[in-house]
């Protein structure tokens, strides 16, 4: 979402070429969150011209509508808000139906704890570090905590599953967030205002390549 439209693909095949092997995809519906993003037609377009992981995070009223669209568009992973499914159970068997890596996301004012009962169930944890709805805010300081708390429910459940962050990570603090517990990074502004190539080589570094 925070790439410039009007040159998608070049930025796109910028961030693959330096090493960035996730594209997260932003599926807004100016419901759930206030904003309106895109959807299938574009996911289906960028596909085309990149390997990388399409990682798609629907902030959108009751996902459950649109997972096979999503799942026959390019998605590889398909991420739902617990906040946003009246049945989480049903629309996690949906996305598993079509073949589709599981994520669960979480605001920063859902309790970590609601997502114990479905762990065994998901692959990823999305955790919401600003409010979702907007690129370019500032990291919410209290998600270091619920990082932790999230990889200590995970130990006590013995089931490790990715934990992703989402908002205002820089280079000047990602490492505390993969500190704290995260394995899965998305940067917004961080990666493209600017040089994208220059700036995924900087978090690559940190990173370690994988
Ligand atoms: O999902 C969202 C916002 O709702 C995020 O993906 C942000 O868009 C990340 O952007 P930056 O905070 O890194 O600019």
């Amino acid at each position: 979402m925070a790439a410039d439209f009007g040159y998608l693909k070049e930025e796109i095949e910028k961030t693959s070429a330096a090493g960035a092997a996730y594209l997260h995809f932003d599926v807004m519906d100016g419901l759930f969150v206030p904003s309106i993003s895109f959807g299938m037609p574009v996911l289906q377009s960028i596909k085309k011209y990149t390997d990388q992981v399409m990682d798609v995070h629907l902030m959108i009223q009751e996902p459950i509508r649109y997972v096979e669209d999503f799942a026959s568009a390019g998605a590889d992973i398909i991420t739902v808000h617990y906040e946003a499914c009246e049945n989480l159970k049903e629309t996690i068997a949906k996305i598993r139906a079509v073949g589709k890596k599981v994520g669960v996301s979480i605001k920063p004012g859902t309790p970590v704890t609601v997502i114990e009962e479905f762990l065994s169930d998901i692959d990823m944890l999305l955790i919401m570090t600003v409010e979702p709805g907007f690129g370019g805010q500032s990291f919410i300081p209290e998600s270091l905590e619920r990082i932790k708390e999230a990889r200590e429910i995970m130990e006590k459940n013995a089931r490790q599953i990715d934990i992703e962050v989402d908002g205002g990570i820089y280079l000047h603090n990602i490492e505390e967030v993969l500190a704290a517990g995260a394995n899965v990074i998305v940067a917004g502004s961080a990666v493209f205002k600017g040089d994208a190539t220059k700036n995924v080589k900087d978090f690559m570094e940190i990173l370690g390549g994988d």
